[in-house]
């Protein structure tokens, strides 16, 4: 079983047990399920904002703990003023040490749109993601079969989130459909773990025209980002990068800062 199977299996559990405890009837009167929410396509097409999602992770699979002193009260306003387009955070506990209230936190203390990070296969995991205020949802192409992905994106819609989709592979891109909002290459194999910014310009041509497109995992540099940029992507989901540093979110407004200055 490769990492990403055993996610699988355990989110499976996890999500049965949620659901058993919290019915989808009751995330339905939670407040942020009626309330309008910032969008992340929108932010991304703008651009007064730089493009760059900035991720809240404590520690992941492939690189263990990565920041476990600093708080989402700290380093979201930071991201916030660094002038990114989005922030991720990600809500697995068991391989992530995220959780649910990072992101309720996280959308109660900035403005900008927050992505739900997490491994999404059921339907109640859109529901939940809506009731703690996220303004979109991660799709994992390498996990959900084609009739999976439809339904769920119609769900996200229905409700009034973006759907962020991820691939790795050519293959994996037949599984986008018109609902979509913003397409991601994953520059790591989540089976692997190998990174590699290849994986991105390899894919970008043949991404679909009408979406936004986005790389994700191991930028490091205002290189990077110029780079990427070049071969049409507007996005940059970024993670360690910052939250390896002690103050994650100065270290954003820094990079930031250096992009403006070189682009
Ligand atoms: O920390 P990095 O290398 O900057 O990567 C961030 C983000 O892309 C990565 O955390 C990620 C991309 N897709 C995912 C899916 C699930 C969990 C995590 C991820």
């Amino acid at each position: 079983m490769n990492i990403l199977d055993k996610i699988v299996a355990r989110k499976k559990i996890e999500v049965a047990q949620q659901q058993d405890y919290t019915s989808i009837e009751k995330l339905k009167t939670y407040d942020f399920f009626k309330k309008e929410v910032p969008s992340l396509k929108s932010y991304l097409h703008d651009d007064k904002h730089n493009g760059i999602i900035s991720e809240f992770k404590r520690s992941s699979p492939s690189k263990g703990v990565i920041n476990s002193l600093s708080t989402v009260e700290q380093v979201i306003p930071l991201y916030e003023k660094a002038g990114v387009s989005g922030i991720s955070v990600l809500t697995d506990s068991e391989f992530f040490g995220g959780n649910k209230s990072d992101l309720v936190v996280a959308r109660k203390v900035s403005t900008v749109p927050v992505l739900r990070k997490d491994f999404m296969i059921a339907d109640y995991q859109i529901y939940e993601a809506k009731a703690i205020g996220a303004s979109a949802i991660l799709l994992i192409a390498a996990i959900l079969s084609h009739n999976q992905a439809l339904q769920m994106s119609q769900l996200a819609k229905d409700l009034g989130l973006d759907i962020l989709m991820e691939v790795h592979n050519k293959e994996e891109l037949d599984i986008v459909n018109p609902m979509v909002d913003v397409v991601g290459v994953n520059n790591r194999n989540l089976k692997t773990f190998e990174v590699s910014l290849q994986q991105s310009i390899d894919l970008a041509a043949a991404m679909p025209s009408d979406v936004v497109k986005i790389s994700e995992s191991g930028i490091y540099s205002v290189e990077d980002i110029l780079l990427l940029r070049q071969h049409g992507f507007r996005g940059f989901l970024i993670g360690e990068n910052f939250m390896r540093t002690k103050n994650p979110g100065q270290a954003c407004i820094d990079f930031s800062e250096s992009i403006k200055q070189k682009a």
